[in-house]
């Protein structure tokens, strides 16, 4: 009623997300693949656009992007998780152009390049740790803990010079307890006051209580991590350090570096080990790919050391199963909700003000327009693909290898560094080990394939529990990894 004369109000999806109902994974999958280019639909008085076409995100949140840039905020999860201190929340308003050079200078290609010796050492470390799993572990284990022990390491070395042993390391227990802790308060369905108004006649202590309790422990949490480097005799260079500088130089307060920390580990930390476990999937099942990849990998490195990232361009096939993987089983779906505060026109539709933007990558990498056979999982469709994921972001859509990180000024700031650990692990993970499958047989004798329609939904989305065998490809590998 409110659409202006002249405009078109949006399409509505078909289905409505939120009521997906019993068989939600399922059922999710197959309302996000039907999806054409652009829809708008009302959670309560919120609306809702959902981006599904290529092009589309193009023309709005890049070309766009001064518009579509900023977050809509939540009471909840902004105002009171994160006391209006978040990095992704952050509307695009000057704090957040104040912080972005400091966050480009901490994640950038050239800080990330800086210590490229670390993430070197901690892929060894994690290619030495999956040969002992593995000998425990003769029938198979689920490598998710190998990966976020590595993704934790990475980022505690960049911000403080810190590393830990194991998962079973009280200061690891409490990282993940709090993040699951956070994740889950921040589930939509806690706050559908937000939604629907009428809801707010019913206090909710109890959300408000948790909320403040989780907060509380999360600021503590990074206080502490803050202390150590303030603390620490020996004054070596690191993120907080870098941090603590401009608070030195009255840029940022006491606040604002906790939770510039916060977020480097929250996004740096489930994003690689999410890709990584579903990667092992995705190979486990594609024995083809692995045979592809260990040809080029036996012939370009050979079995006496092991994959640098200076490799990166006489690898191709390995790259490709990068971008396939991030194409076919990313581990974020529907992105970060991008917000647009003011009214705005798109072939004649009317996009309202203050309306939540979702880009909904799973449907666009299941465009049949896009990638031919999307439901097969081939690296062959990547192969004259030679830039990265950073480089086709900012260009032209069609070029574009897929839109895993994001699209617009609001990319994913880690996206160097990200591409930088999936090159390291996935190149070694291939030369090290063949990734055999270990789930039960069928009746053919064969191991049932890992069902990547299985899906755990989060902030960002794992697949469901599998079992898998590092079997090493040759007598060298522990011999390599040791030096
Ligand atoms: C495979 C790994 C990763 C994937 C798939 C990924 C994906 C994404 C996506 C989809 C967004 C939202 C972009 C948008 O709003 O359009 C994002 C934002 C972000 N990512 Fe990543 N990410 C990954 C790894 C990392 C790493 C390693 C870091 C660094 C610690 C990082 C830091 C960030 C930050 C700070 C933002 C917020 C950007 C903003 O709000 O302006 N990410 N990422």
């Amino acid at each position: 009623s409110n659409t202006p004369r002249g405009l078109k109000k949006l399409p509505s999806p078909p289905g409505h997300f939120f009521q997906i109902g019993r068989e939600p994974h399922k059922k999710f999958t197959e309302w996000a693949r039907s999806l054409g280019d652009i829809y708008g639909v009302h959670m309560g008085q919120q609306y809702w656009i959902i981006l599904t076409g290529d092009k589309v995100v193009s023309d709005l949140l890049q070309k766009r992007g001064g518009k579509y840039s900023t977050r809509i905020t939540s009471y909840y999860t902004y105002d009171l998780l994160t006391r209006g201190k978040s990095y992704f929340g952050c509307p695009y308003n000057e704090r957040y152009k104040m912080l972005t050079p400091i966050m480009h200078g901490a994640l950038g290609q050239r800080n990330i390049k800086e210590n490229s010796n670390l993430l070197d050492d901690e892929f060894r470390i994690l290619m030495q740790n999956l040969c002992k799993a593995s000998t425990n572990a003769k029938d198979g284990f689920y490598p998710k803990y190998c990966f976020q022990l590595t993704s934790l390491n990475i980022i505690n070395l960049l911000c403080l010079n810190k590393r830990t042993e194991s998962t079973e390391d009280p200061y690891y227990k409490e990282f993940e307890t709090l993040m699951g802790e956070h994740s889950e308060i921040a589930k939509i369905t806690n706050r559908l006051s937000e939604f629907f108004p009428i809801m707010k006649l019913i206090p909710n202590y109890s959300l408000r209580n948790k909320i403040i309790e989780n907060r509380t422990k999360i600021e503590a949490f990074f206080e502490k991590l803050v202390k150590e480097v303030m603390d620490s005799k020996e004054k070596k260079p690191c993120i907080i350090r870098n941090l603590l500088c401009k608070k030195d130089e009255g840029i940022l307060d006491d606040l604002d570096v906790i939770y510039l920390v916060y977020v480097i580990f929250a996004a740096g930390t489930d994003t690689i080990s999410s890709s990584l476990t579903w990667i092992s999937a995705a190979l486990a099942n594609n024995p083809e790919v692995q045979y592809k990849a260990h040809q080029e990998l036996d012939r370009v490195i050979g079995h006496s050391r092991l994959p640098e990232v200076s490799d990166e361009l006489n690898i191709p096939y390995t790259r490709a199963i990068i971008k396939e993987s991030l194409r076919y089983c990313a581990p974020i779906y529907l992105g970060l909700p991008h917000g647009i505060e003011e009214d705005d026109e798109y072939n004649g539709y009317h996009i309202p003000a203050n309306s939540v933007v979702i880009l909904n990558q799973y449907g666009i990498h299941m465009d049949e327009k896009r990638y031919e056979n999307p439901k097969e999982f081939k690296p062959e469709r990547f192969l004259g693909v030679t830039e990265s994921s950073a480089a086709l972001a900012n260009g032209n859509y069609e070029n574009r290898d897929h839109f895993g990180f994001g699209a617009g000024r609001r990319l994913c700031t880690g996206i160097h560094m990200a591409e930088m650990e999936l090159l390291l692990g996935v190149s070694r993970l291939l030369w090290c080990f063949k990734i055999e499958n270990a789930s039960p047989l069928d009746k053919d004798g064969k191991p049932i394939p890992i069902d990547l329609d299985k899906i755990r939904f989060g902030i960002t989305v794992w697949p469901e529990e599998y079992c898998v065998r590092f079997v090493k490809r040759h007598d060298n590998v522990e011999k390599v990894l040791s030096i």
